[in-house]
């Protein structure tokens, strides 16, 4: 039994990850944190334990696994808090700087312990960045425009950062590590869910890649698939597309 947490249990995200990984057969939802504990609530999902701090969550629950789902301003903060508890943190939760993942790669490998990054759980938005990465080794010339509903408290999406980072790395040296060179543009609008487009352009010719999530539903097969393989992996891993092998089952 993997014995797993999530942080934003009322979330968008949280909500449907709770509802997703209590139905596992093979994990065990021992404890959830919030910001502050709802009037009179004391779990969730009927008698998942609710903690507003990590460490009480960490000693009380024992869980194996943190699943985090908040926002930008506190998931450095408990994943930090994570891997030095021993827990292994999933997070999906976009907003890290390069500097906060280079520090949590390195409490990670201190600690031995796995972690995994996935700005984006579903299997499409992964293949795209794949697709990308590769398309821009033959048409350096691209523009990512991610699209987002209105809810969504940060910009650029985490997808597009980490697509824009494949995209530099796979052009090698001379395309530079950072993602300063690719433009992203961001757009937030009611009826939109979550959508990227990375256009390359070339003489007289246009690639466009496109990914729509047009449900939550798209993400909970890549959080399912990041808690097993979380519990056998050492050091941090950023990107779902790391851990879906060619060849391996669909997700
Ligand atoms: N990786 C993916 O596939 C994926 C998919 C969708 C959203 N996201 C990201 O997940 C995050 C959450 O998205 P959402 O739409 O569910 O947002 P949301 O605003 O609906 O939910 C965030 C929840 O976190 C809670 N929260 C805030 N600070 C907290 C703290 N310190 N401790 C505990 N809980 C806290 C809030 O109360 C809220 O319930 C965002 O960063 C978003 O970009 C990632
Ligand atoms: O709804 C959101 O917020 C999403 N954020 C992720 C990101 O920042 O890339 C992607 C999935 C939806």
């Amino acid at each position: 039994m993997i014995r797993v947490a999530v942080a934003g249990p009322r979330g968008r995200m949280g909500a449907m990850a709770v509802e997703t990984l209590v139905t596992q057969r093979d994990m065990l939802l021992v404890g959830v944190l919030d910001r502050k504990m709802a009037e009179q609530a004391s779990t969730i999902a009927g008698a998942v334990p609710i903690y507003t701090d990590m460490e009480t969550l960490a000693i009380e629950s024992k869980p194996d696994v943190l699943v985090e789902l908040t926002t930008h301003e506190s998931v450095y903060r408990h994943a930090q808090s994570a891997i030095k508890e021993g827990i292994r943190p999933v997070i999906g939760t976009s907003g890290l700087t390069p500097e906060e993942i280079s520090h949590l790669e390195g409490l990670c490998r201190e600690s031995g312990i796995g972690c995994i990054i996935a700005p984006n759980f579903s299997v499409g938005a992964a293949l795209m960045m794949k697709f990308s990465a590769i398309a821009s080794r033959f048409m350096p010339a691209s523009e990512i425009i991610e699209l987002h509903h209105d809810g969504k408290k940060d910009a650029p999406s985490g997808t597009a950062e980490l697509t824009a980072r494949m995209m530099a790395d796979s052009k090698g040296p001379s395309g530079g590590k950072s993602t300063a060179g690719i433009p992203i543009h961001s757009v937030r609008l009611p009826g939109l869910l979550s959508h990227q487009e990375v256009l390359f352009g070339g003489e007289g010719q246009l690639l466009t890649l496109r990914h729509d999530s047009f449900s939550r539903q798209s993400y909970m097969s890549g959080i399912k698939l990041s808690v097993r393989e979380v519990m056998k992996r050492n050091g941090l891993i950023y990107g779902l597309d790391k851990i879906i092998d060619d060849g391996q089952q669909p997700i």
